[in-house]
């Protein structure tokens, strides 16, 4: 704005704005009154209802620009006070400073300190005792309440949830490590044996296991082992398949764990489960061929198989480790612990539903101790994030990353308007039972096998399984599993909006 237009605008009681962008209050209420009077100027006789109307806004506009200026005033009030108070603090923490050379933890605090740490806690008056913190000098940090974190392992044998580290920064509470973090497998002495699970009656999957066992005795010079179904296909074809290994009885297979460095599937999804369920301890990492329909866990093409497993024989492998469920049938009719079937360990879900009966299922379901909800519907759906893409998915609930330790909660046809599903985090345990009065049995399956007849007053009791089961990535666990969901369902497959039409002016 050049001077002169500033200076008539000045004498109009119109103020431009400061340098600092604000808007002088002062220069408002001119600019108010500048208004005010051109409002309070006579109409000259006779004018028609727009001079009215135009005095009549004048006047909103006066009102306005009293309300900001006002406003304005009492706001800058206010931050000169903070402003005076905010100084006030500092000096006084600069007095404080200056005094206190050595911060005090008195002795007791020390004692206390030794008295409460467990073998799985940490403190945080240990961290504020520490180099940096004591002689940090600001005595606010011996005042600060004293307390422990502490985290709960079941068994000797699960540490699944000692990856989870909490720290402290100064007393403050950080997440130092999350166990979700993508896991690098890189081998110490190479590996030796292969096992390779393949789907039956399939020409394709018989075809390429001959292919794969050749190269990998030729090449790699590795042993295999394969199921006995397959070790008979493979000597129809040739006796030179003697050398391949299998197993006789369930004792032997409970030992393959120590054998097999390496498990190799060909087929679908259906396939890694059927391995998986296999072991039903430690599992050997898998190398998961695609030769189904879907493969949402089966990332490897198989005509590259050579250059696949070449890679992967060297290392290192980016791995997804999914975790599984241990779930336990309690039966109301056992009469001691003894008499409890045999866990059975899911990779994707269990779930309990109404199986050939046209009743309503009715499940009382706990986490914990803790009552959750009663079911009325078709059944509940209880799955790893594995499986969050499978059944769960199709019953409503939500898609969840591998990697992320939870289990899904997934109603199938409720009876109710309000039942969303639930994510639980990994360390619970939960329990759904028939009650005494359902008016029906339900039925449990494992991985959609294994069905099993549930009556009233039996349970299933599920957790997290010490046990994962760890798959290969072809690139890694995040970028594998947003390949499988955009290339398997087509996840917001959209076609793009044209650039041409109305846009934002
Ligand atoms: N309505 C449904 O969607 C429904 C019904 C029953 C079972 N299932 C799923 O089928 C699984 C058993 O698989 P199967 O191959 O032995 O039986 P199946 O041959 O009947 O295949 C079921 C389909 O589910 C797919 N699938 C399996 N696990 C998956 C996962 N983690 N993510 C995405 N898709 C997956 C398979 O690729 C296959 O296309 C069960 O665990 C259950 O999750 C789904
Ligand atoms: N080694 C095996 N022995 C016996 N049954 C198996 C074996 N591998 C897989 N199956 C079963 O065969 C069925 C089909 O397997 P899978 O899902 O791998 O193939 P698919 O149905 O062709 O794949 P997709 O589901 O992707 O189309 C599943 O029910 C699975 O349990």
């Amino acid at each position: 704005m050049s001077p002169s237009t500033s200076s008539s605008n000045e004498q109009n009681g119109i103020y431009p704005p400061q340098e600092n962008g604000s808007v002088d209050p002062l220069s408002l209420l001119n600019s108010e009154k500048a208004v005010q009077e051109l409002a309070m100027q006579p109409t000259v006789q006779g004018t028609d209802d727009h001079l009215i109307e135009f005095s009549e806004a004048l006047r909103t506009v006066a009102k306005a620009l009293r309300q900001v200026a006002e406003g304005k005033a009492s706001a800058q009030i206010e931050a000169a006070e903070w402003k005076r108070k905010y100084e006030l603090e500092r000096a006084r923490n600069r007095q404080l400073e200056n005094k206190v050379q050595h911060p005090v933890l008195s002795n007791e605090a020390g004692e206390q300190s030794e008295r409460c740490c467990g073998e799985n806690g940490i403190c945080c008056h240990e961290v504020l005792r520490d180099g940096h913190s004591f002689n940090s000098g600001n005595s606010k940090l011996s005042k600060k309440a004293s307390f422990k974190l502490s985290w709960f392992c079941k068994g000797e044998n699960s540490d699944q949830h000692k990856h989870d580290i909490v720290s402290f920064e100064k007393g403050n509470i950080t997440t130092a490590e999350r166990s979700s973090k993508q896991i690098s497998l890189k081998w110490e002495s190479p590996p030796q044996t292969v096992l390779i699970m393949s789907k039956p009656d399939s020409t394709t999957v018989r075809i390429l296991c001959a292919d794969m066992v050749r190269w990998l005795k030729e090449q790699r010079k590795l042993n295999i082992y394969v199921e006995p179904r397959v070790k008979s296909e493979l000597l129809t074809e040739s006796s030179f398949y003697n050398f391949v290994q299998t197993w006789k009885d369930d004792e032997e297979i409970s030992l393959l764990h120590m054998k097999v460095d390496l498990i190799v599937t060909l087929g679908g999804d259906g396939t890694v489960l059927w391995a998986a369920r296999k072991f039903k301890g430690p599992v050997p990492p898998i190398v998961p061929f695609s030769l189904g329909s879907l493969g949402f866990m089966t990332p490897f093409y198989s005509e590259h198989y050579k250059e696949s497993l070449t890679s992967i024989l060297h290392g290192p492998i980016s791995i997804t480790l999914r975790h599984r469920l241990q779930c336990h049938v309690i039966r109301d009719a056992a009469k001691s612990e003894h008499d409890t079937e045999e866990s059975v360990l899911v990779l994707n879900e269990v779930t309990i539903d109404r199986g050939i009966s046209s009743f309503l299922t009715n499940l009382e379901c706990y986490c914990d101790s803790t009552f959750v909800t009663c079911v009325q519907g078709d059944g509940l759906i209880l799955s790893t994030t594995s499986g969050s893409t499978a059944y769960s998915l199709a019953a409503g609930g939500s898609m969840v990353h591998p990697q992320v330790p939870g289990m899904l909660f997934t109603p199938i046809c409720p009876h109710s308007l309000s039942f969303r599903p639930l994510i639980f985090p990994e360390h619970v345990t939960l329990r759904v039972q028939v009650p005494f009065n359902s008016r029906g049995n339900a039925w449990v399956s494992f991985d959609g096998k294994d069905r099993k007849q549930l009556a009233p007053g039996d349970a299933l009791v599920c957790s997290m399984a010490p046990w994962p089961v760890p798959t290969a990535c072809r690139v890694d666990s995040t970028s594998d599993f947003l390949h499988s969901i955009q290339n398997g369902l087509h996840w917001n497959l959209r076609k793009t909006q044209l650039s041409d039409g109305p846009r934002d002016t």
